[in-house]
């Protein structure tokens, strides 16, 4: 029926109009065929559209992590002032990685001096002043003072040498060469340089003191045989060898004698004082008060310590200054006070007294307020809340990483114990 219909229809059309029809139908097929084509391009694009953004949204992190990695890359530095060439010192910094010296680093650092730091490690640390490692101002240098030193320097601060008591009484023949033999080597470069030369000598000079407060011109009550005397005696002789240079050959010398001082960057196994009761409190432990607790200290927060040091080495007195807060207080109201802000229940517990400690000890610091200016500002509880924020973060820290390593079995070789 219907083939029928179209045949009648198809010789119903001229020939001219059938060519008409055709070309119609032509163009028609070939609209519908650019249609699809174009709408499978579209499709297709889409898709690739589609996966590159899949692909953008992968990769954007990943440039995020790069550009964070980068900045980690590119060190900054705290900022450092620019010095002419005239201002511009170049200074060492013995024991420059330790807990006074990294301080000084510091300073001296970002006032716009070129600093070398030379330590070996014994209690520096590389931690502390790692963040100026780079810097065109600042060198490093693993170097222990007993061995000579050939560098080209202005200024040197002379603080290498152990501190703590545990410290110095560690190792009493290492502590001696440090304070002596090291000594001469820095007077030897200063003398060899022209450098100005600044000891860090200690309260210690004043033994078990006779006389209180200390004046610099109290001559002191040192035990010359003592387990101390390594460090006391060292001094003493340092001080001596200062004097010696300064008159024989001219050096110019400086005598910081420092009191106890604490701060951030003390080291955890330090064994003074104020670290010791700092982190037994922050840990619930006893507060081991040695001794009946009724001996005195005066603490000062380190960076009145540092602006004493660069005070001094900047000014015109070769003669001893003390440089120490001249609050005191017994180490068991020192006890109480730490309790109190580090908010801890921990005990006192009393032990037995450390042989030779000094039973009083307060700096007077009229020559250091006279002929430099100088005198603390930082109150105690301010310094002991920063001493405290630190010591927290370390155990902070310490608890992410802990690592304790196995002790190592002795070594058996041809049936004998051999010490590792
Ligand atoms: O901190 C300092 O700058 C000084 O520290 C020490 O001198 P010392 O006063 O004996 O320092 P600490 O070991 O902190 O002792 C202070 C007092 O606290 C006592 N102490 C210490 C540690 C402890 O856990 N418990 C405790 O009661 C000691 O017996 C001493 O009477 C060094 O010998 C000095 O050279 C240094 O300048």
């Amino acid at each position: 029926m219907l083939s029928k219909a179209a045949l009648r229809l198809v010789s119903a059309v001229s020939p001219r109009r059938m060519k008409l029809l055709l070309g119609l139908a032509l163009l028609a097929y070939a609209a519908s065929v650019w249609g699809n084509f174009v709408s499978m391009r579209s499709i297709q694009e889409n898709g690739e559209l589609k996966f590159e953004s899949k692909i953008e949204e992968i990769i954007e992190p990943l440039r995020e992590k790069i550009r964070d990695l980068e900045k980690s890359f590119t060190q900054k530095y705290p900022p450092v002032k620019f010095l002419s060439e005239k201002d511009r010192k170049r200074i060492l910094i013995t024991g420059g990685a330790g807990f006074v010296g990294s301080h000084l680093t510091d300073k001296l650092m970002m006032d716009g001096h070129e600093v070398t730091v030379v330590d070996n490690f014994f209690t520096g640390r590389k931690r502390n002043v790692e963040h100026w490692i780079g810097h065109e101002n600042f060198e490093l240098i693993n170097h222990d003072v007993v061995e000579p030193l050939y560098i080209e320097v202005d200024q040197i601060y002379h603080l290498a040498s152990p501190a703590s008591p545990p410290n110095y009484m560690y190792n009493p023949i290492k502590t001696l060469k440090t304070n002596t033999i090291g000594t001469l080597n820095m007077l030897g470069l200063a003398k060899r340089v022209g450098a100005r030369l600044l000891l860090a000598s200690t309260s210690e000079v004043y033994g078990d003191p006779e006389v209180h407060p200390q004046t610099e011109d109290y001559w002191g009550h040192v035990n010359p045989i003592g387990p101390r005397a390594c460090y006391d005696e060292g001094k003493r002789v340092a001080e001596t060898m200062c004097y010696a240079y300064m008159k024989q050959e001219g050096v110019e010398v400086r005598v910081a004698r420092i009191f106890n001082t604490f701060g951030p960057r003390m080291h955890m196994n330090d064994g003074r004082v104020v670290s010791n009761f700092i982190l037994q409190a922050l840990q619930g432990e006893p507060l081991t008060v040695y001794g009946s607790g009724t001996q005195t200290r005066a603490f000062q927060y380190v960076s009145d310590l540092v602006n004493g040091l660069v005070a001094l080495m900047n000014s015109n007195v070769s003669s001893p200054v003390n440089l120490g807060n001249p609050e005191e207080h017994t180490i068991l109201e020192f006890a109480q006070l730490i309790k109190s802000l580090v908010g801890s229940g921990s005990e006192i517990q009393y032990l037995s007294e450390a042989q030779d400690d000094p039973q009083k000890r307060k700096p007077d610091i009229k020559k250091a307020k006279l002929m430099l200016g100088w005198e603390p500002v930082v109150p105690l509880e301010e310094g002991l809340n920063k001493a405290i924020h630190y010591f927290r973060k370390e155990l902070e820290y310490q608890a992410n990483n802990q690592y304790i390593p196995k002790p190592k079995p002795a070594r058996i070789k041809k049936g004998r114990t051999r010490h590792n």
